[in-house]
């Protein structure tokens, strides 16, 4: 990962990168907490940050929690504007059936992935420019094997 870009932030705990060329740095949890299988819950991180224009972060979960204990995020990614001046907030869901799930503080709960984004100029057209796809989406393309060459 060669790109950087400086994010202005307030924080108790600095995200951090666990490893060089890592995209998301993690996130912590300001709250102990328990959510109870099924339970959803929006938690604080103590993180606000103002980010460069032409960019968003995005809050997305860590593959970990979600393999092995079925924690997600309800609305990954979520998005942070560059405007944004709040404290990120990460809203979790225990999707396990049977099993809770305990937060201490302190706890790395999601990851922040800084990237930067465009604003998209709308034109109304009549007509679509045609396309391979077309308006194919949605498992048109099965699941089985491609042919090689496709
Ligand atoms: O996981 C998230 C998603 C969003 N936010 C913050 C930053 C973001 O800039 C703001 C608004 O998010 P979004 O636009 O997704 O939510 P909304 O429901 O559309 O709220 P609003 O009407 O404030 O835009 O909430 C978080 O802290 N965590
Ligand atoms: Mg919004």
């Amino acid at each position: 990962m060669t790109e950087s870009a400086e994010v202005l932030i307030q924080a108790e705990h600095i995200p951090s990168y666990a490893h060089p060329g890592d995209a998301g740095a993690d996130l912590t949890s300001t709250e102990a907490l328990t959510l109870a299988p099924g339970e959803r819950r929006t938690v604080g991180t103590g993180v606000s940050i103002a980010l460069p224009d032409g960019f968003a972060a995005f809050v997305v979960p860590r593959s970990g929690l979600a393999s092995k204990h079925g924690i997600t995020i309800v609305n990954s990614p979520g998005t942070v504007d560059a405007g944004y001046r709040g404290e990120i907030k990460v809203a979790l869901l225990n999707t396990d059936t049977s099993v809770a799930y305990d937060i201490a503080v302190g706890d790395r709960i999601a990851q922040l992935i800084v990237m930067p984004v465009t604003r998209a100029v709308f034109v109304p057209v009549e007509h679509l420019p045609g396309s391979a796809r077309g308006v194919g989406g949605f498992g048109s393309t099965g699941t089985t094997t491609l042919p090689s060459g496709s």
